[in-house]
C-alpha cells in the first residue's frame, strides 16, 4: 500500500500502527485484511484479461511474511493473499511477476519502500540483506512449481550508493532462489531506481542465466513537473526515446533481455484541477500512447504502473461516491494542497514555504558538488527537500488524522469502508485502457 495509491499519508507501517492505536489491534488487522481481499480479486483479473493483457506485476512487502521483531519467522498467513491473487490471475490466463517492493531497512529512500526514512538501511546492514535472501528462498520454495508465475523481481528500485552491494546481493539471491527453484526467470532492476546498470558485471549474462533486466521508464512529460506541455513535437519524441534508450543501453550492448517493469503518466482530477482536467489528461494519454508505440517498435515487454488506486494513476480507481472516498474527502484534499505525497506532486500551494529552505542550502552550501547527494541525479536538491520536508515530515504529522476517521467503527462498518476498493465499486480510466487495449490488440495480431 502506498500513500497516493490508497489515500493515507506517510508509509504503510505507520498507518497500520496509527489505526491500531485508534481502533485497537484486532479491528485494525481486520480492516487491512479486508482491504487486501477487496483490492485484488477475481473480477479484477477478469477485467485485466479483457483488455488483452497477459501478465501483471504484483508488488509485495517483506512485512507480509516476517516481522521486524521476529525476523526469519515465517508468518503462517504470509502467503494468504498472494496465493489468492496468483490463483485468480491463473484462472484468467494471466502470468504474474512477484516484485519485492519493500526490503528490510529500505532498499531506497522513497516512501514506497515503507521504512519511513530517506537513508536506505538495507545497503548498510548486512543482516537486512541476509533476511531478504532468506525470504526469497522461502518464497521460491513455495512457488517453485507454479507455472503461472513468470518470475521473480527480487528487489524494486534498489538505490545502492556503492553499486557493488547490489551485485553482491544479486549473486546471493540468485544462488538462494536457484537452490530451490531452477526454473523461474529473474527480473533484475538496475541500480538507482532501475535506471543504471553501469556497475553490473560484464559476465552478467552467464553469471545470472535466465534473467531479464528491468528498467523503469517514467517520462517526465507524463507528470505535473513536465518542463512544457507535451504536444508530440519531433524534439519531444526524440527526448522521450533518448531517455528510454539510455536506460537500456547497457543491456543492448550485451544482447541481454530488457523488461520495462514500471512506466506510465499520472492524471489530473476534476475535484482538484477542475476544467483543466480534460486537456491535461488528453496530453497524458498522448504521452502514454507514444511511449507504447516506442516499446512496440522495439518489441519491449512492459508492466504499467499501476492497476488500481484512488484516482491518480490507476487503470481503475475507487469511485468518488464510495464510503472510503466520502469519509476522507477533506483529508485527501488537504494532502493534495500540502503536496505531501512525493509522487507527481503539484506544489503550487506550498512552493513559497519550501523555497527559503532550498535557498538556504544553496547559499550556505554553494559548492554544487556538495549539493549532489546520492541518488543524484534522480534526487536533485529540490527533490531531496520535497522528500524530507513534505513527504516524510509533514506527512508524518498527518498520519494520526487519517486514522482518527475510523474511530468508533465496528467490524461491519470497517468492512463497508474497505469494500470501496472492490472492483465493483471502481471506475475505469477509459482513456488509459483504450490505449492499452489497442496496443494489446496490435500485439495479438502480430
Ligand atoms: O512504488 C512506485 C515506485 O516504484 C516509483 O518509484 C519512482 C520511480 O521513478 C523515480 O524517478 C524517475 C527515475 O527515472 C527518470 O527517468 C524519471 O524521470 C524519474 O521520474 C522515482 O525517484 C521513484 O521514486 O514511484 C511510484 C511508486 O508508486
Amino acid at each position: 500500500m502506498e500513500n497516493f495509491i490508497s489515500g493515507f499519508p506517510g508509509c504503510e507501517f505507520q498507518i497500520r500502527a496509527a489505526l491500531a492505536e485508534v481502533i485497537g489491534e484486532k479491528k485494525s488487522e481486520y480492516f487491512f485484511d479486508k482491504f487486501l481481499e477487496y483490492f485484488f480479486a477475481e473480477p479484477d483479473a477478469a477485467f485485466f484479461k479483457s483488455l488483452g493483457l497477459n501478465c501483471i506485476r504484483i508488488a509485495i512487502s517483506y512485512r507480509h511474511f516476517e516481522d521486524d521483531l521476529h525476523p526469519r519467522v515465517l508468518k503462517p498467513e504470509g502467503f494468504k493473499h498472494l496465493d489468492r491473487a496468483i490463483a485468480a490471475c491463473a484462472k484468467h490466463g494471466i502470468y504474474t511477476i512477484l516484485d519485492m517492493h519493500t526490503a528490510p531497512g529500505g532498499q531506497n529512500g522513497g516512501w514506497h519502500s515503507d521504512h519511513g526514512a530517506h537513508i536506505s538501511g538495507f545497503w548498510i546492514h548486512k543482516d537486512f540483506q541476509d533476511r531478504l535472501v532468506w525470504l526469497w528462498r522461502e518464497v521460491a520454495k513455495h512457488y517453485k512449481d507454479e507455472k503461472w508465475i513468470a518470475g521473480y523481481n527480487p528487489v524494486n528500485e534498489p538505490a545502492d550508493p556503492a553499486h557493488s552491494g547490489l551485485v553482491t546481493f544479486y549473486d546471493r539471491v540468485h544462488a538462494a532462489i536457484r537452490s530451490v527453484d531452477p526454473n523461474h526467470a529473474l527480473f533484475l532492476d538496475g541500480n538507482t531506481f532501475a535506471s543504471d546498470f553501469s556497475g553490473f558485471p560484464d559476465d552478467a549474462g552467464t553469471r545470472w542465466p535466465n534473467a531479464a533486466y528491468a528498467i523503469h521508464d517514467y517520462s517526465l512529460y507524463g507528470f505535473p513537473s513536465s518542463p512544457e506541455p507535451y504536444t508530440r513535437t519531433e524534439e519531444q519524441r526524440r527526448r522521450m526515446r533518448r531517455s528510454y534508450e539510455k536506460k537500456r543501453e547497457w543491456m543492448d550492448a550485451r544482447g541481454l533481455c530488457v523488461w520495462n517493469g514500471e512506466w506510465g503518466p499520472v492524471y489530473a482530477r476534476r475535484e482538484y484541477e477542475g476544467d483543466e482536467m480534460d486537456v491535461i489528461n488528453e496530453t497524458r494519454f498522448a504521452v502514454l500512447s507514444d511511449q507504447l508505440e516506442m516499446y512496440w517498435q522495439d518489441r519491449l515487454s512492459w508492466s504499467i504502473w499501476l492497476y488500481k488506486d484512488i484516482g491518480y494513476q490507476g487503470m481503475v480507481h475507487v469511485s468518488r461516491s464510495t464510503p472510503y472516498m466520502q469519509l476522507l474527502r477533506e483529508h485527501l484534499y488537504k494532502k493534495y494542497r500540502l503536496a505531501v505525497d512525493a509522487w507527481g506532486a503539484d506544489d503550487r500551494f506550498v512552493r513559497d514555504v519550501y523555497t527559503p529552505l532550498l535557498e538556504l542550502v544553496r547559499a550556505e552550501v554553494p559548492d554544487e558538488d556538495h549539493q549532489r547527494l546520492y541518488p543524484y541525479p534522480i534526487w536533485t536538491l529540490p527533490r531531496r527537500v520535497e522528500v524530507l520536508a513534505r513527504n516524510i515530515l509533514v506527512g508524518e504529522f498527518m498520519i494520526r488524522e487519517w486514522a482518527e476517521h475510523f474511530r468508533g467503527m465496528d467490524e461491519a462498518q470497517l468492512d463497508r469502508v474497505a469494500q470501496s476498493f472492490k472492483f465493483e465499486n471502481c471506475v475505469e480510466r477509459e482513456g488509459l485502457n483504450r490505449v492499452l487495449r489497442a496496443q494489446a490488440g496490435q500485439s495479438a495480431s502480430n
